[in-house]
């Protein structure tokens, strides 16, 4: 077990859907909380994270900060996912090593599996196939990142530990549609195509890849969990265990938004992994389970997003 009462703790990436999360399920811990924004501290720049580390000396480091983004940012800007993933966690692993870190905790993705893993994705299925083309840039940085927490733990006895959460969305989500996942993506298009009045709503696909997806406050409890009471070698799966397929996704946010109109399906666009449902046993093993429904994040989401757009945030 590891105490956080009284610990400092980093949650690199804190203004993220995760990073944001994690904060505020960390506020219920007995700890301190170190933060800095991006424009005091790039992470990609080694000089600029070993002075703030030397400088705030955290006990304990989330990394949930990455550079994050749906299939089509991860198929357009390969080397912006690989580079800026592997400077990020190359340099906080370096520099929490330099100044005594005592525990990190490194969130890589359901994107590290094989295009072909059976499903559900066990952990032990990494590598042992090919990748999806469409993201294996950000995989293969996750992939390093792994190995390299795994690295630290076999050379020095770090307790650099990696969880691999599903999908994920919820409240602070990225709403940008170039950039951001299915669901957010869905949950903006169908909104603004209802206000519209259009006749149809466009998807991207054939909608029968099938996702799983987890409410990013679940997946903050489960990373919690996973910092107190978790030392081991393996990454750990964190899922919700149950998939959907696109095409039922978009017709669910349409029941939810009140949308009536047709579903165009945009052949452009790719499809991606056909399946990723994670096998999230060794977590659940461990006593943790996770509380939301999909249809209740949806909705709790969807508010979130009209009180956001009420403030002016989203402009269509
Ligand atoms: N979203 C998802 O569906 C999933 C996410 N994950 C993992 O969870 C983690 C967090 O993802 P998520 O919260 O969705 O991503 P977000 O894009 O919402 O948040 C990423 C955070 O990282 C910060 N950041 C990115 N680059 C830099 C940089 N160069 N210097 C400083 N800060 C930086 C961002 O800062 P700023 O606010 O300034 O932009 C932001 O706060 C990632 O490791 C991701 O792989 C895993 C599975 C699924
Ligand atoms: C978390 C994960 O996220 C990414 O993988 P992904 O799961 O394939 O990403 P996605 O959420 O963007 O899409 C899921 C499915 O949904 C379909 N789809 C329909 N309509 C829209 C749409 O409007 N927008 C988007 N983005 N997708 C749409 C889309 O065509 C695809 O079939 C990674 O690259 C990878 O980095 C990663 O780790």
């Amino acid at each position: 077990m590891y105490s956080l009462e009284g610990k400092k703790v980093w949650v690199a990436g804190h203004r993220g859907l995760v990073g944001s999360a994690v904060s505020r399920r960390l506020a219920s811990e007995n700890c301190e909380m170190v933060a800095v924004d991006r424009q005091a501290v790039d992470l990609t720049r080694q000089v600029e994270v070993e002075d703030f580390l030397a400088e705030s000396r955290p006990d304990a480091i989330v990394i949930a900060a990455a550079r994050v983004g749906g299939i089509l940012a991860n198929d357009t800007y390969p080397v912006d996912f690989l580079y800026e993933n592997l400077m990020i966690e190359t340099n906080i692993m370096k520099s929490a090593h330099e100044t005594g870190v005592e525990k990190i905790l490194f969130l890589g993705s359901s994107c590290i599996y094989p295009k072909m893993a059976a499903q559900p994705m066990r952990e032990d299925s990494l590598l042992t196939g090919p990748l999806e083309p469409t993201n294996e840039a950000y995989a293969i940085a996750k992939i390093a990142g792994i190995r390299l927490a795994q690295a630290y733990r076999k050379q020095y006895g770090h307790d650099y530990i990696s969880a691999m959460p599903t999908n994920l969305y919820g409240p602070g989500d990225n709403f940008d549609l170039n950039s951001s996942h299915v669901l957010p993506a869905l949950i903006r298009k169908t909104h603004e195509a209802k206000r519209r009045g259009d006749e149809e709503l466009v998807m991207w696909g054939t909608g029968t890849p099938r996702r799983e997806f987890l409410h990013c406050d679940d997946c903050a409890d489960a990373l919690v969990f996973l910092l107190k009471s978790y030392s081991g070698h393996d990454h750990v799966n964190v899922g919700s265990g149950k998939d959907i397929s696109i095409l039922e996704l978009t017709e669910l946010v349409c029941k939810i938004v009140g949308f009536e109109g047709r579903i165009r399906h945009d052949l452009t666009k790719p499809d991606g992994m056909p399946r990723k449902l994670m096998d999230s046993t060794r977590l659940l093993d461990m006593g943790w389970k996770p509380t939301t429904a999909l249809e209740d994040g949806i909705r709790s989401t969807y508010e979130w997003f009209k009180a956001r757009e009420a403030e002016g945030l989203y402009q269509s």
